[in-house]
């Protein structure tokens, strides 16, 4: 469904990806995972259009995203939940559920999307009209996915959801972006820091290190991988 290949990207004299290439199948889980720096974010961010690479092809089912504008990456359906959460703080969790599946025209879709969503994160329903500011780190994590959701989108793009939630607030976040590929047939691209709970979901997963594709494996055969887990990810 995603091809990258030979992508390079970069800020003024900072080459952060260097001749990346990567192969995404529709309904799959694949994690990008590295050291600080590797250039996870830098991958996601060419992918939904928000940097434009130096050099490389970037296509979704054949067709170049490379020069196309954001809204447009949107339109076909990629959604980007970014690092620090993408919620509008000031509007209440409904407010932000109904604004991220603004685009699709059809109003009864966009109600029934937000119905699904609170059956797919719980914890957001009893709080529907509380400003997303009064939501903890996880809820609002929550709400950040669930947002991204309402769009309905073919392939999501998650960076480093677990960042600062409790390891069973991890598991759950991790274990609804599963049932997204296996249930809902979408496609996931996770950015992690946490190797092991973001291995425990994957089908597959790539190592970045300074800006280079070091391993892409099916996870398990990564996270069996005793040398490189020492060498990348730290476990
Ligand atoms: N806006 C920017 N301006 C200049 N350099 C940047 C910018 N953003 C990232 N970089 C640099 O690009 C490289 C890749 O950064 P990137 O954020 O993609 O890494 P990452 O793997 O996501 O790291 P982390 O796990 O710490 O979030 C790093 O050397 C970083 O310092």
């Amino acid at each position: 469904m995603l091809e990258v290949a030979g992508l390079t990207a970069g800020y003024g004299a900072v080459r952060a990806l260097d001749g990346v290439d990567l192969t995404v199948e529709e309904g799959s889980l694949t994690a990008v995972l590295g050291a600080n720096g590797a250039g996870k974010t830098t991958l996601l961010r060419t992918v939904s259009g928000l940097l434009r690479p130096r050099a490389g092809r970037i296509a979704l089912d054949g067709r170049d995203l490379a020069r196309l504008p954001v809204e447009e990456i949107v339109r076909l359906g990629v959604a980007h939940v970014p690092q620090s959460g993408g919620v509008i703080t000031e509007l209440t969790v409904e407010e932000n559920l109904r604004l991220g599946g603004l685009y699709r025209r059809d109003r009864g879709a966009l109600a029934r999307r937000v119905a699904q969503m609170y059956e797919l994160f719980p914890p957001l329903a009893p709080r529907r009209s509380r400003a997303a500011a009064t939501l903890s780190g996880g809820e609002r994590q929550m709400l950040a996915l669930a947002r991204a959701l309402t769009g309905a989108p073919r392939l999501l793009l998650v960076d480093e959801p677990s960042l600062g939630l409790a390891p069973r607030v991890v598991a759950r976040l991790m274990a609804v972006l599963r049932r997204l590929c296996d249930e809902d047939g979408r496609t996931v691209l996770l950015v992690e820091q946490n190797a092991r709970s973001a291995l425990s979901v994957a089908d597959r997963a790539l190592v970045l290190d300074l800006g280079t594709v070091v391993a892409d494996e099916p996870a398990a055969v990564l996270a069996a991988d005793s040398r490189l887990r020492h060498a990348y990810l730290g476990f």
